[in-house]
């Protein structure tokens, strides 16, 4: 069978004219990044990337020294590559300029530099996840601004998940597409092409342990979920919490299901739990992109007007229909 590697994929894509050679560059240069992010997270405690950084996110949450680490990685391999007008990442409070000296282009960058943060330490799969807006006419230096546009703008996103295998998945807007980390190679292999989710479900993914927090809707949606086939949906289903969004994600793309992170008493002073425009944005186009449905409860995700860089969402995507009936239970609500 004729291996393609992503940089084959990618001047695929831009021979077609589905993407043009500067993004084709930016995601060699993410992929690369990612690459570097996989050999850390894989070395574990032998190169002593374990445990906390001793600081706190803009998020007011406790890094992890891989937080840092793959933020750091994920900025220095950016910002020379002349394709990017700017970046933002869920580590750093404000966006992240381009040095002056540097060249630029027409794309903004946004990350989550490591998802799942809570799963480093116990060896359990953590992602990567990305997501690409075009810096708006009018100036090539951009202010945060610039980067609050709706989800629906993404020209491209992706994430990386480093579980057993790394993997990258990915799209442009034209279906999704998944790589395998070749490591004695050191390339992105084409593993998965057009990744679609069935459109019906019987797994749900969502923590248990907030069920006392949930709104009417999602607490309605589990119960009947719980009751199986005694129940008014008539089947019975199996439950997953892996607990880092991009592994949860990653299952739901690759054999159906729904995730919820749902609005709930304890996170609707914030918004939500998950951030739009790192978490919740980048993955809402790669499951639309793949027949799924990703939804607030009350809105499409790709649909949110942001107002703030690390604004939060509730977010409830995978199986579309299992999607649309939670969707429904919040209109009725
Ligand atoms: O610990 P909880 O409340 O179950 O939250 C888990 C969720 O939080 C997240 O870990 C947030 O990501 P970060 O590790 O990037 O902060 C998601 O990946 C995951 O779905
Ligand atoms: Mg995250
Ligand atoms: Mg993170």
């Amino acid at each position: 069978m004729r291996r393609v590697t992503l940089t084959q994929f990618l001047i695929e894509q831009q021979r077609a004219g589905r993407i043009t050679a500067d993004l084709r560059l930016l995601i060699e240069v993410v992929a690369r990044a990612v690459k570097a992010i996989s050999v850390n997270v894989s070395k574990g405690a032998l190169a002593g990337v374990l445990g906390e950084a001793g600081t706190d996110n803009v998020q007011g949450e406790a890094q992890k020294k891989l937080d840092v680490i793959a933020n750091e990685i994920l900025l220095q391999a950016n910002e020379w590559g002349g394709h990017l007008a700017g970046m933002a990442s869920e580590e750093v409070e404000t966006i992240c300029q381009i040095p002056f000296d540097l060249p630029k282009g027409g794309f903004l960058l946004l990350f989550d530099p490591l998802d799942g943060s809570s799963n480093i330490d116990v060896n359990i799969s953590v992602g990567t996840i990305f997501s690409v807006l075009r810096n708006p006419p009018g100036g090539t230096e951009p202010t945060e601004e610039s980067f609050l546009q709706p989800g629906r703008e993404q020209v491209a996103a992706g994430y990386a998940v480093y579980g057993p295998a790394t993997q990258l998945v990915l799209t442009v807007g034209q279906g999704v597409h998944g790589f395998t980390l070749d490591r004695e190679m050191g390339s992105f292999i084409y593993t998965q092409p057009f990744m679609t989710i069935p459109v019906d479900t019987q797994e749900f993914a969502i923590n248990a342990s907030n069920a006392r927090f949930w709104e009417a809707p999602v607490k309605r949606y589990v119960a009947e979920m719980v009751q199986g086939k005694e129940g008014p949906l008539g089947k019975d289903y199996n439950m997953r919490w892996v607990a880092s969004m991009v592994a949860d994600v990653h299952r739901i793309l690759t054999r159906g299901g729904v995730f919820m992170y749902p609005m709930d008493e304890k996170c609707r002073s914030k918004g939500g739990k998950l951030r739009l425009m790192y978490e919740a944005n980048p993955m809402a186009m790669l499951v639309e992109q793949a027949g799924g449905a990703a939804s607030t409860g009350r809105e499409r995700i790709l649909d949110v007007m942001p107002d703030r860089l690390h604004q939060r969402v509730p977010v409830i995507l995978g199986s579309k229909n299992e999607v649309e009936r939670v969707a429904g239970y919040h209109q009725e609500d």
